[in-house]
């Protein structure tokens, strides 16, 4: 019965023709304020199992149960002095002392102030506690894990610099608070529960505040502005309305405004679906992930939505996977974005290590050489152990680029880095200075022990020809040796190894030279090759 007349009346049976019966044991009103519902029992309810009146999923309805005979009704509510806290807040529970007979009713007169519908049962008190006992360890549960993910998701925000991580502590903590102001959970605090909890905006505020930041989330993760501009100005579009309900949520109560928002986060979860779809079709594996977290929450939240919109009604167990398919989207997006940051570290390292190395030789790049060389001569400053430089360059390379082609020149500058690299210690470092020259840096040797190192790589080009495509190719080395003077900074060193290179070549190539100990001339400085 949509109105409130006179409880006495509606007792007395003054109203009975106006009740309509409903095809399922749901209780539900479009318009908000005091309703009458009667239970009538088809067949008798014995009293020997203590039977109760259930009442799931109440929220903010307050209930007034007329019982048969009794000339005061039993009230219960989730929240305020009518709660009942000898049970879980899954349900609010009235006792049928006596049980019913068939046909006698008890009529209820329930102020409706939200838009949830509230599942009627009748159950032994043995089965309500049981089911109480289930209800109270998997929220318990869930709700645990949400705000353990949401804590590591801060974490993660604060120490990593990684802005989705934030999104996400956002969305988990909302739905946390979203989640306990329903679920009645609010009413362990009771401070809180006074503040917040008797006001439908609050859950409402939450809730958008999570929509809104579980949107930019995705769009964040999944790069859509850039990756698909088009389900990105749908997402814009559905925080802009969520932004905006958010905001009117603060004036109005509306339920209007849970309506619309309900709506806005249809179309969102929907453009959702289809961009982690068309990722994974692409072959985007944040996609994958969101994927995977989102399937069970699409419809989960379809089916939430759904009966909020008065479109069904939703079996028990969905009570339950809601929050248990947030806490598991939780998990497996904290899992996605580290596996983002991992492949941002792959990429980076991947990056750096084509910095460091020269592609067609594998030797060290010049800047990196350049570093090495600098770094080299500061530890042999510190520690006072000698450091040698070998430089050298492949004789008449120009000559075998011109008879043989450029892709053999490649294949001979491979095979000589690759015969260098198998005559240099561990400590020893290789790089390329450009075109044909190369620099073997030699931590704690002196001058004659590096012109035998020098020697030993002549000698390992020049012993056999280098065989490459079925030619046989002669190659030679020319080499200049210089070890660090005390004080001297790496420019010069380079400088002397280069001139005694130099002194190689005029002497007739294929032989070591070694740079005595001796200041370089800025005039040498400009020659050496940059
Ligand atoms: N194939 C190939 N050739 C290169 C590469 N980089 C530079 N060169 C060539 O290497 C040659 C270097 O010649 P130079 O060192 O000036 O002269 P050279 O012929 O070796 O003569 P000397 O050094 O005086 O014995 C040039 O012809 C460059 O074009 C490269 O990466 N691959």
């Amino acid at each position: 019965m949509p109105d409130d007349p006179p409880a006495a009346r509606v007792i007395g049976g003054d109203h009975d023709a106006r009740f309509v019966a409903v095809p399922t044991p749901t209780i539900s009103s479009a318009t908000e304020g005091p309703h009458w519902w009667r239970v009538t029992a088809l067949q008798p309810i014995a009293a020997t199992d203590a039977p109760q009146l259930v009442l799931q999923t109440p929220y903010l309805n307050a209930v007034e149960a007329w019982l048969p005979g009794q000339a005061m009704p039993v009230r219960r509510a989730m929240l305020g002095r009518d709660a009942d806290r000898r049970y879980s807040t899954r349900a609010l529970v009235v006792p049928l002392p006596k049980g019913l007979a068939a046909g006698q009713h008890v009529d209820l007169r329930i102020d409706v102030r939200s838009s949830l519908p509230m599942r009627l049962a009748i159950e032994p008190l043995s089965e309500v506690h049981r089911k109480d006992l289930v209800h109270v360890g998997w929220r318990a549960a869930v709700l645990a894990a949400l705000l353990v993910i949401a804590i590591l998701a801060l974490g993660l925000w604060i120490g990593i610099g990684e802005r989705s991580y934030g999104f996400l502590m956002v969305t988990l903590l909302a739905q946390v608070f979203c989640l306990v102001t329903i679920g009645g959970e609010l009413r362990a605090v009771p401070w809180l529960a006074d503040l917040l909890g008797a006001d439908p905006r609050t859950s409402r505020l939450f809730g958008f505040v999570s929509a809104i930041a579980s949107i930019s989330f995705i769009a964040h993760y999944l790069d859509l502005p850039k990756r698909q501009p088009g389900l990105m100005r749908v997402l814009h579009g559905c925080n802009a309305v969520l932004a905006a309900l958010l905001l009117v949520t603060f004036v109005s109560g509306a339920a209007i405004i849970a309506t619309i928002g309900n709506l806005a986060v249809l179309v969102a979860t929907a453009a959702v679906f289809a961009a982690s779809v068309v990722g994974s079709w692409r072959g985007q594996r944040p996609a994958y992930f969101l994927l995977v977290a989102w399937l069970p929450m699409l419809l989960l939240v379809i089916l939430h939505v759904g009966e909020r919109l008065g479109l069904w009604i939703n079996p028990d167990w969905v009570d339950v996977a809601f929050p248990a398919g947030f806490a598991l989207a939780g998990l497996v997006l904290t899992v996605g974005l580290a596996d983002n940051i991992q492949q941002l570290r792959r990429d980076r390292d991947q990056a750096s290590r084509l910095a460091t190395f020269d592609a067609l030789t594998g030797a060290m790049s010049r800047p990196a050489t350049s570093e090495r060389l600098e770094a080299a001569v500061a530890d042999a400053r510190r520690s006072g152990l000698p450091l040698s430089l070998v430089f050298f360059d492949v004789d008449h390379f120009k000559h075998i680029n011109d008879k043989h082609g450029h892709r053999i020149g490649d294949e001979c500058l491979r095979i000589i880095a690759l015969r260098t690299r198998n005559r240099l210690r561990r400590y020893d470092q290789f790089g390329r200075w450009g075109g044909d020259e190369m620099l073997v840096i030699l931590p704690d040797t002196r001058l004659a022990e590096a012109r035998g190192v020098a020697e030993n790589l002549r000698s390992a080009i020049n012993c056999r020809p280098l065989s490459i495509e079925g030619r046989l190719l002669q190659a030679t080395l020319s080499l200049g040796v210089a070890e660090l003077a005390p004080d001297e900074d790496a420019s010069s060193l380079l400088v002397r190894a280069d001139t005694a290179l130099y002194t190689s070549k005029a002497a007739g190539r294929d032989r070591v030279s070694g740079h005595a100990v001796g200041s370089v001339t800025q005039e040498q400085k400009a020659l050496l090759p940059r």
